[in-house]
């Protein structure tokens, strides 16, 4: 089995995450352990799996706010499983459709105690919440223009979208302008997150949501 770096960037993972290192070492290492054979990640993801995806999923938790926070598409848990760990004082509602992802997910929050997580099986466009969401984030699900419709309904008026994007952060913003109106998404932009700390940045895409008058 790949090693699993999980003792590299020590400092950033002690200011990211605080007294959580432990848990958040531990999902590393059950991800890095049982990910490939499980479907959930590929094989060349265990070496830079600290690094590249649970220190950059990290990263955002300081743009969480306490309340109840939704993440759609979490797949292997990022950022939703990453979030929940380091932020146990904000409510996580995690949505994915996939049955093998569900069941990991359940497996892990199980594992780990988390006591700050519902997971629901479903896809984003179909779920209807009693009490909409304060913050939404996604990772790796779809293009802006196409993650709005599954993102912004999910939000109380006035609730915010935090949606990790890849370089091509500004072409996907530009494309999505007729969406970013129709769900009347103001404030939008962009935060990039670790420039000098971590090997990759974070890039994140931030706007507010006003319901519809
Ligand atoms: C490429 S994976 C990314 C998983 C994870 N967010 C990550 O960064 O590793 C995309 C995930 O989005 C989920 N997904 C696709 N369409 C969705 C939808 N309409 N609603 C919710 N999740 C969806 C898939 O099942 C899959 O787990």
């Amino acid at each position: 089995m790949t090693e699993i770096l999980v003792e590299a960037e020590p400092a950033v993972a002690a200011s990211l995450a605080g007294d959580r290192i432990p848990e958040l070492r531990r999902f590393a290492h059950n991800l890095g352990r049982f990910g490939e054979e499980r479907g959930l990640i590929g094989p060349l993801e265990p070496p830079r799996l600290w690094s590249r995806h649970i220190l950059n999923s990290a990263i955002m938790a300081p743009l969480l706010r306490p309340g109840r926070v939704g993440d759609i598409g979490t797949g292997a848990g990022l950022p939703g499983l990453v979030l929940a760990i380091v932020r146990p004082d904000v409510h996580f509602v995690l949505i994915e459709p996939m049955e093998r992802r569900v069941a990991w997910l359940e497996e892990q929050s199980a594992e780990l105690e988390l006591s700050n997580v519902t997971i629901l099986r479903a896809r984003a466009e179909d779920v209807r919440l009693d009490d909409p969401l304060d913050q939404v984030t996604a990772r790796a699900v779809s293009a802006l223009r196409t993650l709005l419709p599954l993102t912004a309904p999910l939000l109380r008026d006035g609730g915010e979208l935090v949606l990790m994007k890849g370089a091509s952060v500004d072409a996907e913003i530009a494309s999505a302008e007729k969406q970013l109106r129709k769900y009347r998404v103001s404030d939008v932009r962009v935060d990039v997150l670790g420039e000098g700390v971590l090997d990759d940045v974070t890039r994140v895409v931030r706007g507010t949501v006003r319901a519809r008058g």
